[in-house]
């Protein structure tokens, strides 16, 4: 209870509740019997801070250090924490093999400094909060190894000495700055092996003072705004974890930064607050015990140990080594992925200058079907469908659609811009020019051909046309080329319908020596049914060996072939087929005229020529109708109808060529 002997009745009182209040004619040893299990608790494992709070002059240096270091009686919790933890390490030297370390730095006008330095320098120093660093918060203070009370005591009078101290109105040595005293330890349980890690604070803080009592001035006043500031942001930590508050403004001042872990963390905390009896120090005294009552508040929840088993190390130094080999596997990574994306863009221009790699129709077993389906010019296309991401796409995209922010990057490009440069374009179209300069550039690049030599892609010579006259089967391989040889890259052409027509008429041959008709006759009588789409009624094993000899394509144009055979034909075509073209199966076709039958064949000219087939139908027409009139002249000479198996072999072919185009076009449809 605070009483203010300048106020009378309530307003004189004030009640403050703590949790141990010490009067002024307290021991040294006294104040610290409080402090001594914290010392334990350290030894275990534990993280704990013990600080002085209070004005200035208010007994706090006296309480941390002690008035006189060369007298027992009067030393401060600092030594008499170490002398009991060098003496509790002592009665478990059987079990627990102990190291401790000791750090000490200050806090001076927000710069953190080494006090454990013997050379007088004054060496700036960070602060990291990490709690693997296990108190280490200034890691590059000096931990100086100590075994024994008398170490402490030396290292705490370089310590003192090199403290930044002056004299004020209200204390001839009064600290001007924070004093932080860290006291490292490490355990080792002999036993199980495991590792107990604490750590001690023992702060010594600057007082707050009052500048127009303190009469600081020059040196000493900035000294003193920064303590106050400090010991501001100090109250707002407090504030905040007393409110629980999501924010905990631990950055606003060195201070509370060294102090984080214990302030807010899994530490024992201990806080020794200083109050001046004197009633001119009334107010500060309120304020204090005010600022007191704060921190009381304050839950940190259960402190935590720092107890290390065989396992957790185990595991922790497993962690360790995982994270070490994923970061070594993610290097690797990305260097592969560099080295692929190089790869891939040179592949891919490798790809598109081979005559073999780019068929529009072929198909090589050793390629991608997205690269050997796609269209030549359409790169972008072909871009999409083969690639599944991004940075897929990005490698894949071909040069030419993406030259406005990559290919200026791109080595080989930049020498091909040195060897292009003054040399005339290629003639030819835009697209196809676009991707021969990169087929081309590839290609010096790769073959290194004469550097003289600078000839456009488009004349490059390509192999030769491949025969057409084997099989469907051959044809699919076939490079594709036009009718001067050249090969079709980045041509928007389609094979023109000569070709196709060849290539169509000796899959017809083969199909027709597959289904191998006995007679003339009956070869007559598949044709006329092929162009009446009853091929398949009549006929199904030619079918059949039809589809085996093209797995992909046969199906679609069968259906494609009978829905053409019937636009061509039309109902009048069943009326033909039923007439003339009937006659060696059928005895009624005996009277039938050869006049009717050339009417019927007229008729199929007719229709025929609406459509777009209109010339080889109209040929088909001819030689039927030329057929015919032989044999309506043989018929009327004989007076018997007998089988044309004279001459009919000649015949064949320009029936059969007329029966694979609508086949033959089908196939060529993109
Ligand atoms: N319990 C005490 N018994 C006797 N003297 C004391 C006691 N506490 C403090 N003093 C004396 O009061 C004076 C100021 O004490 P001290 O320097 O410890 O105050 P401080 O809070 O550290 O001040 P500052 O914040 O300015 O450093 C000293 O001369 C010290 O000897």
């Amino acid at each position: 209870m605070i009483v203010n002997p300048c106020k009378q009745g309530k307003d004189a009182r004030r009640v403050f509740n703590f949790n141990k209040v010490f009067a002024t004619n307290v021991t040294q040893e006294q104040i610290y019997a409080d402090t001594q299990p914290l010392i334990r608790s350290v030894l275990d494992g534990y993280n704990c801070c013990i600080f002085a709070y209070g004005q200035t002059g208010s007994g706090k240096t006296y309480t941390m250090s002690g008035p006189d270091l060369n007298t027992d009686e009067t030393w401060g919790v600092n030594y008499r924490a170490l002398r009991d933890l060098f003496h509790i390490s002592r009665t478990r030297v059987d079990f627990i093999e102990y190291e401790v370390g000791v750090q000490m730095v200050e806090i001076y006008n927000e710069q953190v400094r080494d006090l454990l330095v013997i050379d007088g320098s004054n060496r700036r120093l960070d602060i990291r909060n990490n709690s693997q660093l296990n108190g280490l918060n200034v890691p590059d203070a000096s931990l100086v190894p100590v075994k024994c009370t008398e170490d402490v005591l030396d290292l705490m009078k370089i310590g003192q000495r090199n403290r930044a101290v002056g004299a004020t109105a209200l204390n001839e040595r009064s600290s001007r700055s924070h004093s932080i005293l860290t006291v490292h330890v490490r355990g080792k349980e002999l036993v199980s092996g495991s590792i107990l890690k604490g750590c001690l604070h023992l702060v010594d803080l600057a007082g707050s003072e009052r500048v127009d009592k303190s009469e600081a001035v020059g040196e000493r006043l900035k000294e003193a705004q920064h303590i106050n500031r400090s010991l501001s942001a100090l109250g707002d930590v407090i504030a905040a974890l007393a409110q629980k508050s999501t924010h905990i403004p631990y950055r606003n001042s060195k201070l509370t930064q060294v102090l984080q872990d214990s302030l807010g963390g899994h530490a024992k905390t201990l806080m020794f607050v200083h109050i001046n009896p004197e009633v001119n120090a009334i107010g500060e005294t309120i304020s204090t015990l005010k600022f007191a009552e704060r921190v009381a508040s304050i839950d940190l929840g259960a402190a935590r140990s720092n107890k290390e088993t065989g396992e957790i190390r185990d595991l922790k130094e497993e962690i360790s080594n995982l994270k070490l080999s994923l970061e070594r596997k993610e290097a690797e990574l990305e260097q592969l992925k560099n080295a692929n994306t190089r790869g891939t863009v040179e592949s891919q221009r490798t790809r598109a200058v081979s005559p073999l790699l780019i068929p529009k129709y072929g198909v090589s077993a050793s390629l991608k079907p997205e690269i050997s389906q796609r269209p030549v010019d359409d790169s972008r296309n072909f871009e999409v469908r083969s690639s599944s991401s991004g940075k897929q796409r990005r490698s894949r995209v071909p040069s030419k659609f993406l030259d406005k922010d990559i290919i200026p990057r791109m080595p080989f490009l930049a020498e091909e811009r040195l060897v292009n440069s003054g040399k005339p374009r290629s003639p030819s179209p835009p697209v196809r020019r676009s991707i021969s300069t990169d087929r081309g550039a590839l290609m010096k690049s790769r073959v290194k051909p004469d550097p003289t030599d600078h000839t456009p892609i488009s004349k490059l010579q390509l192999p030769p046309r491949s025969s057409v006259n084997k099989s469907m089967a051959t044809m699919s391989v076939i490079p594709p080329v036009d009718n001067n040889g050249r090969g079709l890259l980045g041509s928007q052409e389609v094979p023109k319908p000569d070709n196709i027509s060849e290539a169509f008429l000796s899959f017809q041959r083969s199909i027709a020596k597959k289904v191998h008709l006995e007679n003339e006759d009956g070869q007559f009588k598949q044709v006329l049914n092929v162009r009446q789409g009853g091929i398949r009624k009549s006929k199904p094993e030619s079918k059949v060996k039809a589809k085996n000899q093209l797995p992909t394509r046969i199906p679609k144009s069968d259906t494609s072939l009978t829905l053409l055979s019937e636009l061509d034909t039309g109902g009048k075509m069943e009326e033909a087929r039923k007439s003339d073209f009937s006659e060696p199966e059928n005895e009624s076709g005996l009277n039938v005229s050869p006049v009717n039958s050339t009417l019927s064949v007229k008729k199929l000219q007719r229709n025929s020529a609406r459509n777009s087939q209109t010339v080889e139908i109209r040929e088909l027409g001819q030689k039927v109708e030329s057929f015919l009139s032989l044999k309506s002249e043989q018929k009327v000479s004989n007076g018997v109808l007998r089988q044309p198996k004279e001459g009919s072999n000649s015949a064949m072919p320009e029936i059969r060529r007329s029966r694979s185009t609508p086949r033959g076009k089908f196939m060529i449809l993109p």
